[in-house]
């Protein structure tokens, strides 16, 4: 498929910083929902998705995915582990059932061929229409967590990550857990000044110290049941010690040594018998190919050596 020149776009090493330093995630772009009578109906088969294991954004995705049972009505396909200069590529991991692409941004030209901000994943593809429904991950779990229970068995349609008698709590902690977690990660690994670099880390650290307070004797992050708070903040969390703290330099201290709370939480969910797609959902390979060793990360890590720990990669409960 003949596509025009992105690679101003694709290029993370090009990827711009603020005046001061600071690394600005952008907004996403396609941002519809799947509701009745609506563009995008939930039909079985007709939707489906694109991601990297290695991506904390697109493991959101992934995580309610398989909570709610989705996996015989949306596919899923995983682009290769090493972003390239290119953006994400095909294969590697798997091959692209539904064009055969090369890449991501292939699959984003199709469905505006101007596009020309990042080409990234998750992205959730309409079979029928031929577009993106959707490329942002906290609406595409939204959109996983209610639009298809009619078409679920009653005890996955009954799983509600989203209570309407917790957004209130939910919506609070998701903001400040994302600027200066799921974000604030990034904001310390590609920081192009050490100052820049050290608020990020600092308000990180923080925010880590806010959460493990919100997590003593309890299991979940609001109230007493699993929400998207939690698969929100997972994502991070269990890359934090094999990922983030070497690659992005998030080293005040580990989770596993640093923060009990955080720690057992953790634990609890990813080797939980309840809710398995936490750890069905993690790919420790991925993650560390994907921070220390694709080309996107060069600047980083400039020998892509994948380091060996912490091993193991999690402890046991
Ligand atoms: N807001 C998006 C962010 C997704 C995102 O930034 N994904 C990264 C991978 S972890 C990506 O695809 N980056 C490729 C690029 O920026 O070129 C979401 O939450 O869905």
């Amino acid at each position: 498929m003949a596509t025009r020149d992105v690679s101003h776009l694709t290029d993370v090493n090009k990827l711009q910083r603020e005046p001061d330093g600071s690394f600005k995630r952008v907004q996403s772009t396609f941002r519809n929902f799947i509701e009745p009578g609506g563009k995008f109906e939930a039909e079985k088969d007709r939707y489906h998705l694109y991601v990297s294991y290695g991506c904390p954004w697109a493991t959101r995705t992934l995580i309610v995915r398989k909570l709610k049972g989705l996996e015989s009505i949306i596919p899923v396909t995983c682009v290769s582990p090493r972003l390239s200069k290119d953006g994400w590529a095909f294969p590697g991991t798997d091959v692209d059932p539904l064009f055969n692409a090369s890449y991501i941004k292939d699959i984003y030209l199709r469905a505006d061929p101007d596009f020309s901000t990042r080409f990234t994943v998750p992205v959730l593809w309409d079979k029928k229409l031929g577009t993106i429904v959707n490329n942002e991950s906290s609406e595409i779990i939204r959109i996983f967590n209610s639009a298809f229970n009619h078409l679920l068995p009653a005890e996955k349609a009954a799983l509600n990550l989203y209570p309407e008698n917790l957004r209130a709590e939910i919506d609070q902690i998701n903001e400040w857990v994302y600027t200066d977690i799921n974000n604030g990660v990034y904001k310390a690994g590609f920081a192009s000044t050490q100052s820049a670099y050290e608020s990020a880390v600092i308000k990180l650290f923080e925010s880590l110290d806010r959460v493990a307070e919100i997590l003593k004797g309890r299991d979940f992050l609001v109230g007493e049941q699993l929400t998207e708070a939690d698969v929100r903040l997972f994502v991070t969390i269990i890359r934090f010690d094999p990922a983030y703290v070497g690659a992005f330099k998030c080293n005040i201290r580990t989770i596993r040594d640093g923060y009990p709370t955080i720690h057992a939480w953790l634990r609890k969910l990813y080797w939980s018998d309840v809710f398995p797609a936490f750890k069905e959902s993690t790919y420790f390979d991925h993650i560390k190919v994907g921070y220390y060793a694709a080309p996107a990360m060069a600047r980083l890590n400039p020998t892509a050596i994948v380091p060996v720990g912490p091993l193991p990669n999690i402890l046991p409960l």
